[in-house]
């Protein structure tokens, strides 16, 4: 299997199939013998597609005589892979990029090799007449297809933050995310888990910020390492560490994550409880639970509790009963394009306002789990106000009883960058991190 053959499978699962580009991506490389160079090779082209598709789309479209819809989904991707590495691969000579989408398409879908080759030649030869849109004309088309974000999600960062934030943001979801793992102090200490990394050739850093935060550094597949597999390391990003870090629960508390696959956050909460208390983990999805578990089995964890539960209705059984509760909500994403960039041709605007919905619905019944003097969490992975500040405030205007803890100032010494407001919103890339929100209540009576 060639780098260019996996990446056509991924895309096609991705495009076709709705796979999510991580699964897709660790499913390909774990089933097939890739050497590293391929690997490496495998994943530039899967994710220099999926960050450049709509680019890719509108120039493609200049050069072809079939409507793009109308185009095999696989010749289209086999198009697609070609062009990204003309226009983007210095090191790559065009005829080998040509040469084999057309002999991919022999085995994926036969009669369309003239046809993809009839494309890429003509973009080839008139490479200088490809035509984009000018800033100068129109600004959220410019950014839409230079980016290759959906024009409702251009206008929609446009009106929430000035133009040139919003480029800011737009490149950084195409950038390359830090990777992060947490070290489970239950069963490793830092010092070990550096230790050992190091000695495997890994490039290392600690955050700076939290202890058992360490960045790796350089193109690494964690997937198969022992330290992983004995549940001393959990790959994942800073800033959904800050969350457990925020939330502050203390050994012997009872805790409610109310949307907790895969345990991420609900497993991190359990160490800084040093597996000591109470966590009640619950998930709409029972199939996501049985990851809660095993993510818990692995870590040492034995404090969790899963238990299938909708969010947006009332347990009259848990009222005033938690000294904790977490509410890390769905939402639409728009803080993780950089790790998912799937989510930019899935997402629509009518997708965000059901989730304000349902994000406020949750956030209301869950914060009647506290005690007088419990705290909640309401998180998520966007960059949407309507999803994050707007569900927050609504909540504490109806709410008199609650109250926002200043997070920049209460957790300063732990969240990098300049940041002022009570709630925090970490964008992608900016400090270094996922593009999160977070924001803490008390309940005071
Ligand atoms: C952002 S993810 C949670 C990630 C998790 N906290 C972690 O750190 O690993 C949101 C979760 O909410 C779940 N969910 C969606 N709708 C829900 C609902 N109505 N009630 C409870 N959980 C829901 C999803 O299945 C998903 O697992």
């Amino acid at each position: 299997m060639t780098a260019r053959e996996g990446a056509l499978r991924v895309l096609y699962q991705i495009d076709v199939k709705e796979a999510y580009s991580n699964i897709a991506l660790n499913r390909e490389i774990k089933e097939n013998p890739y050497t590293p160079v391929d690997r490496g090779f495998l994943t530039e082209l899967v994710y220099g597609v999926l960050e450049n598709q709509m680019k890719l789309d509108y120039i493609i479209g200049q050069f072809s005589s079939v409507k793009l819809k109308k185009i095999h989904p696989y010749a289209l991707i086999l198009i697609r892979l070609a062009l990204y590495q003309l226009l983007f691969l210095d090191k790559i000579p065009p005829s080998a990029a040509i040469n084999e989408s057309v002999e991919l398409s022999k085995k994926y879908c036969k009669k369309t090799s003239g046809f993809i080759n009839g494309v890429l030649r003509n973009i080839l030869r008139k490479k200088g007449e490809i035509h984009m849109p000018s800033r100068a004309d129109d600004l959220p088309l410019y950014l839409s297809l230079k980016y290759s974000h959906p024009l409702w999600m251009v206008n929609t960062f446009l009106k929430f933050f000035d133009p040139s934030f919003t480029e800011k943001i737009l490149e950084a979801n195409n950038g390359k995310p830090e990777l992060y793992v947490r070290v489970n102090t239950l069963k490793a200490s830092v010092a070990d888990v550096l230790k050992s990394l190091e000695g495997k050739g890994f490039t290392i850093h600690r955050s700076g910020y939290i202890d058992e935060a360490l960045v790796i550094k350089g193109e690494k597949n964690l997937q198969q390492l022992e330290e992983l597999k004995k549940g001393h390391i959990y790959i994942q990003d800073f800033a959904s560490m800050l969350i457990a870090k925020i939330l502050d629960p203390k050994e012997g508390d009872f805790v409610i994550d109310v949307c907790s696959a895969p345990g991420g956050k609900t497993t991190h909460i359990a160490q800084l409880m040093k597996n000591q208390g109470r966590i009640l983990a619950r998930d709409i999805h029972p199939h996501k639970l049985k990851l809660v578990q095993s993510n818990g089995k692995r870590l040492g964890v034995n404090i969790i509790e899963t238990q299938e539960f909708n969010g947006i209705e009332l347990d009259e059984n848990l009222l005033g009963k938690a000294d904790g509760v977490l509410v890390d909500a769905p939402c639409s994403g728009l803080g993780i394009i950089r790790r998912k960039p799937e989510i930019k041709y899935r997402k629509t605007n009518e997708d965000i306002k059901a989730l304000t919905e349902m994000q406020a619905k949750i956030l209301s019944n869950a914060a009647k789990y506290l005690k007088i003097g419990g705290t909640i969490v309401y998180s998520t992975c966007t960059i949407d106000p309507r999803e994050n500040h707007k569900v927050v405030e609504t909540f504490l205007n109806h709410n008199k009883n609650y109250q926002l803890i200043d997070i920049s100032k209460e957790y300063h010494s732990f969240i990098p960058g300049n940041h002022q407001e009570a709630m925090l919103q970490l964008y992608p890339g900016m400090d270094g991190t996922d593009g999160f929100f977070i924001s803490k209540i008390i309940r005071k009576s």
